[in-house]
């Protein structure tokens, strides 16, 4: 039987296939990402990393039990220390400065109030939504584009950052929470939920849009 993340995954292919045929994800593909692309995305997903945090939090406050918090606590640690300490350090030797980027293009504050929006006053089965449809989608891509070579060492470490298997296991853990979910859920917060999922996938894509200026 098709589970509930599989329902998502099907009802959104067209958009699950624009995310993973972006011009962003065949640039790094193909070798071929500019350096003044991928340093603008780096500051923009810097302070992404500053939403994800307070989204998991709202996550670890609204989940139903322990075992959920603590796995949630899990993912929290790993982006205030590692992923936090990563865009600094990566920031530095590439000498970006983030107050030299626009903070408030359309398609990163779309993401950006979406998620966070949604988190504050939305259930935990939102949440996962959430996360799910981010790291299912990031990882596939990352896997795929982590068999071919990048010349730059950190988009190289990027892209193996969300294809090696704690990254999976994360997404694994996301899908099979939403599939737990939805066993409670009726018809209409299903439709709901499959709604919301299509249109991160949407708001995902037109984040990776604004790495581009053009
Ligand atoms: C924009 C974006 N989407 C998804 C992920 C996966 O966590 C990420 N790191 N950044």
């Amino acid at each position: 039987m098709e589970t509930f993340s599989e329902r998502l995954l099907r009802e959104h292919q067209d958009a699950w296939r624009a995310m993973q045929q972006h011009r962003f994800v065949l640039d790094i593909e193909h070798d071929r990402l500019p350096e003044s692309v991928f340093n603008r995305y780096l500051v923009f997903e810097g302070n992404f990393v500053a939403t994800a945090i307070a989204i998991f939090a709202l996550g670890v406050s609204k989940a139903p039990d322990i075992r959920q918090q603590r796995w949630l606590i899990g993912v929290l640690n790993a982006l205030v220390d590692t992923q936090i300490a990563w865009f600094e350090r990566v920031l530095a030797e590439r000498r970006v400065d983030p107050a030299d980027y626009p903070d408030d293009l359309p398609g990163v504050r779309r993401f950006r109030d979406g998620m966070l929006h949604t988190a504050q006053q939305g259930s935990y089965a939102q949440i996962i939504t959430l996360m799910f449809g981010a790291e299912w989608m990031y990882y596939h891509w990352c896997r795929r584009v982590s068999e071919r070579s990048q010349q730059d060492a950190d988009v190289r470490r990027w892209v193996e950052m969300h294809a090696e298997e704690e990254f999976y296991q994360q997404a694994c853990w996301l899908k099979e929470e939403l599939d737990r979910c939805a066993h409670g859920l009726s018809e209409a917060e299903k439709q709901a939920l499959s709604a919301l999922y299509g249109e991160v996938l949407q708001w995902e894509i037109d984040f990776h849009t604004a790495a581009y200026v053009d």
